[in-house]
């Protein structure tokens, strides 16, 4: 009956919010490398949502109304403050996010209206609650945002204390634009299965900040930034990818499940983080990963994917390396909400089938006779 582990190559469903064919990756039919120059994560927002660009009105309004809710309770900070300092970032993203849902429940959780209004808050808070936590966790005060910034510079505002420069603000724009939405991603594909049962969305988004924080997803771009410390140098870069290869380790940030030629994301990140890290006088950052995805493409065929250079490009707005997958689930959720809708929109019970494997026709034998070479 199963044909593919991992579901490798199956279609299941029909979406009209994000295509990657020949390994092109397009918004609404808009190719990246376009959107990546020119948009705002704003225009991205209002395209995966709406399904089409935004005219200018248009774009200054959902501008405002993001800004109208970018305030959190301070409830929700004292939260932050209270969970162990060691806890994993993104259980307590989820757990923030799971909280903001019972204060923002609607009475009819399929109600079109009441869902967008919920999209704006849930959009525009995620941010807020993402840089609140990454002061705490550096023990210092959550700055509270302004209501004149674009998401990105706001972002770095409430995270760094200073208004960012605008090479930092295009830059982290950039990212966010380019990790908004892939298809049908293990974290876009659990929000789709949590709301095909008529659940809210806020629950499709709790689930998939739990599916994109395993290592094999969004989970691995902390990881990339860890490793390019602990290599530390340029000359220790081959030791490293053969003693990882010898040893049958997964190399963060590179492979993928559906690009086989390169992740069209990662040349713009690599780009940013050439500029970047010499912007900021750190350029070996830049040279270790060239330098390893030089010796895994000739060693393995690896090539990078987009969790690869964004580490670097992180590190160098001066974030710390647990927020890294905190801020793609910022950006993310402009594209699990779209799917959320999508999927509400034409919805049936997503239920597969498993193929039986384990043992058939056991007989029960009760408790008191039971021996152990009787349980199989
Ligand atoms: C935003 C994102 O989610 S992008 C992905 C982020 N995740 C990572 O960067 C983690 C590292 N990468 C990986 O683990 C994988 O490449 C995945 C999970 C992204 C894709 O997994 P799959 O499609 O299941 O590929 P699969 O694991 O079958 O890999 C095929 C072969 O390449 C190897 N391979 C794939 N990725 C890597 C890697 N990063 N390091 C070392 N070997 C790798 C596998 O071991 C396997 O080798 P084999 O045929 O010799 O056994
Ligand atoms: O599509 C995937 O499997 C993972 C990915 O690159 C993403 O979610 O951005």
């Amino acid at each position: 009956m199963m044909k593919t582990r991992g579901l490798e190559g199956v279609v299941a469903t029909k979406s009209s919010i994000c295509s990657i064919t020949n390994d092109t990756l397009r918004y609404r039919g808009y190719n990246i490398d376009e959107l990546a120059e020119n948009s705002s994560f704003e225009e991205i927002i209002y395209l995966l949502w709406y399904g089409r660009l935004p005219l200018k009105d248009e774009l200054m309004a959902l501008k405002q109304e993001l800004n109208d809710h970018v305030d959190v309770p301070s409830e929700m900070f004292r939260q932050l403050k209270a969970y162990p300092i060691d806890a994993h970032p993104m259980s307590i993203i989820r757990s923030a996010v799971s909280t903001l849902g019972i204060f923002d429940a609607h009475e009819d959780e399929m109600d079109e209206e009441a869902n967008m209004a919920k999209a704006l808050r849930l959009q525009a808070k995620i941010s807020t609650i993402v840089a609140g936590l990454g002061r705490v966790r550096q023990g210092r005060e959550p700055i509270a945002p302004r209501h004149d910034l674009s998401f990105a510079a706001n972002f770095l505002y409430m995270l760094n204390g200073k208004l960012p420069s605008e090479i930092e603000e295009n830059a982290f724009n950039r990212a966010l634009v380019l990790h908004a939405d892939h298809e049908l991603n293990a974290s876009t594909f659990t929000a789709r299965v949590c709301v095909a049962t008529l659940s809210d969305v806020y629950s499709g988004i709790t689930a998939a900040i739990g599916a994109l924080k395993g290592s094999l997803h969004g989970g691995a771009n902390g990881r990339v930034m860890k490793m390019l410390e602990e290599i530390g140098s340029v000359d220790r870069v081959e030791a490293y990818v053969d003693r990882a290869l010898k040893e049958k380790q997964k190399i963060m940030g590179f492979g993928h499940r559906v690009y086989k030629n390169g992740d069209p994301r990662a040349k713009h990140l690599k780009d940013m983080s050439y500029q970047l890290t010499r912007l900021k006088n750190e350029p070996k950052w830049y040279d270790i990963s060239i330098k390893l995805a030089d010796s895994l493409r000739e060693k393995k065929g690896l090539l990078p994917n987009v969790d690869f250079y964004s580490a670097s490009v992180y590190h160098c707005l001066g974030i710390e390396n647990d927020l890294f997958t905190p801020i793609f689930a910022v950006s993310r959720t402009a594209g699990w909400i779209a799917h959320i809708f999508e999927q509400y929109h034409n919805n049936r019970l997503i239920r597969p089938r498993a193929q039986y494997v384990g043992a058939e026709q056991v007989t029960y034998i009760p408790l008191d006779e039971r021996k152990r070479a009787d349980i199989i």
